[in-house]
């Protein structure tokens, strides 16, 4: 029993196979988080287009039960002042297996930690997956914004992005550094007494499930390279061990051989002869803008892959329109790429884009394929025909600028 969250009397859960494959019924229950700033305005609009979208697809013989669960600013004012990410929240999450949320809203430098990475952790969203394409037509600073078209895989539990850290002359930063220099012989702490401290866990286990899911993608779908981006030379145990833990896991599971002495490898064309390699983070991020059609699937570390999947999204139109999605073996949570944009939040003005491509992705996984290529085409044709949000209507001289929400409306009249 839950104490805030009303279950949908029309709507059924969505059940797990013994093989986590997934039982969907006509009426899933979908519980989703609204978010906080922008999350008011982009919302309501991606469930308008996805009920319009599943009604179409089904001749309406299948419907989703939206279920609002709540986290975030919105928690706090129905739970009590403190209560940012309730228990049940999480309940229901795993309960109805598939679930989407809005943005949610961290303080910089202090106050609460961030609700999204709480989530992530405590459900062992372990993968957070962020497709990158071009939809023709969205202004993009390159010449061939086609050619970036990648998946990436970033690490979605471990890293700095974990949160363990201490604050500058607090008690405890003082009894770290403290340990690091008496008993591990560090020499290296320019300030000690004014430095704050954070860690940075990454794990063989953590980087191994990853990595698997990363070459499996690619192998089921047809794809050229899995690439390990890493800052290895300069942090060797955590991200150089994430390159060997990479490499050694590809051989290891996938019979991936050297390829002209290695590093790289390749795997057995029986498994596609994907080419598995890395490079530095810092050089990957001149070479997606230079040679982006060198990379498919992409799979790196939290940190890393929070900075790589913006840059990518701004080659491709921006994180207005960049989709994701936070995956465990069992329970998946979509979400948009971008934040809560505050200043614009109950404007009815921001791109809905990315979480309604974010629900596009939750369609597919439910194996509603159906709903989300006609999402895909209706995208298509409404940029195509010039009908965008601000963001995009500012480097598109004559486009029609249109509301978060009507943008909304002109996706649903193209649905087909
Ligand atoms: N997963 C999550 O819930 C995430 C939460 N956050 C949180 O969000 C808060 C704000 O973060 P911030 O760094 O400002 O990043 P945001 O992503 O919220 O916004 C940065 C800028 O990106 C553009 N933008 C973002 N979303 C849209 C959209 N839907 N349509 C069009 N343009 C968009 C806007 O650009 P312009 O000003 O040029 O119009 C906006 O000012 C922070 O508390 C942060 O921690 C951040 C990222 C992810
Ligand atoms: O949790 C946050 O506030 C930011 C998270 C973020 O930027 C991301 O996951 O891409
Ligand atoms: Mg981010």
């Amino acid at each position: 029993m839950y104490q805030h969250i009303a279950i949908p009397g029309d709507g059924e859960k969505i059940q797990l196979n013994q093989d986590l494959s997934l039982k969907v019924p006509n009426n899933p229950i979908i519980p989703y988080i609204e978010g906080d700033g922008i999350g008011i305005d982009i919302t309501p609009v991606m469930q308008k287009v996805v009920n319009a979208a599943v009604a179409q697809a089904y001749n309406n013989e299948r419907k989703i039960a939206w279920m609002e669960i709540y986290a975030g600013e919105k928690s706090t004012r129905i739970y009590g002042q403190d209560i940012w990410l309730p228990d049940e929240t999480l309940e229901a999450a795993k309960e109805f297996v598939v679930s989407i949320k809005g943005p949610l809203t961290t303080p910089v430098g202090g106050g609460i930690r961030s609700i999204n990475v709480a989530l992530r952790q405590r459900l062992d969203l372990y993968i957070c997956l962020r497709p990158v394409r071009y939809f023709k037509g969205v202004p993009s600073p390159l010449k061939n914004p086609e050619k970036t078209d990648m998946v990436i895989f970033r690490e979605n539990s471990e890293d700095i992005y974990a949160g363990v850290e201490w604050e500058a002359e607090s008690t405890d930063s003082r009894k770290v550094i403290d340990f690091l220099i008496k008993e591990m012989g560090v020499k290296n702490i320019r300030f000690p007494d004014t430095s704050g401290i954070g860690i940075k866990p990454i794990s063989k286990e953590g980087t191994e499930r990853l990595v698997r899911k990363a070459i499996q993608h690619a192998i089921d779908n047809k794809q050229k390279s899995v690439t390990l981006v890493h800052k290895g030379n300069i942090m060797k145990f955590t991200e150089g061990a994430f390159k060997n833990w990479g490499y050694a896991l590809a051989a290891k599971e996938f019979g991936a051989e050297l390829l002209d002495g290695g590093p790289w490898m390749k795997l057995p064309e029986a498994k596609g002869g994907v080419i598995i390699k890395d490079v530095i983070a810092d050089a990957f991020l001149q070479q997606i803008l230079l040679r982006p059609e060198e990379y498919d699937v992409v799979t790196t570390m939290n940190l890393n892959g929070d900075y790589i999947s913006d840059a990518l999204a701004a080659q491709v139109g921006g994180i207005g329109i960049a989709p994701g999605a936070n995956l465990s073996d069992s329970v998946a949570i979509f979400e948009a790429t971008h934040g809560t944009a505050p200043k614009y939040a109950g404007k009815d003005q921001v791109n809905p884009g990315s979480i309604i491509l974010s629900a596009e992705m939750m369609l597919r996984h439910l194996g509603w394929a159906e709903a989300a290529d006609m999402i895909i085409r209706a995208m298509e044709s409404t940029i195509q025909d010039e009908i965008v949000t601000y963001d995009f209507a500012r480097q598109m001289p004559g486009a029609q600028k249109v509301s978060c929400s009507k943008f909304g409306e002109a996706l649903i009249a193209r649905l087909n």
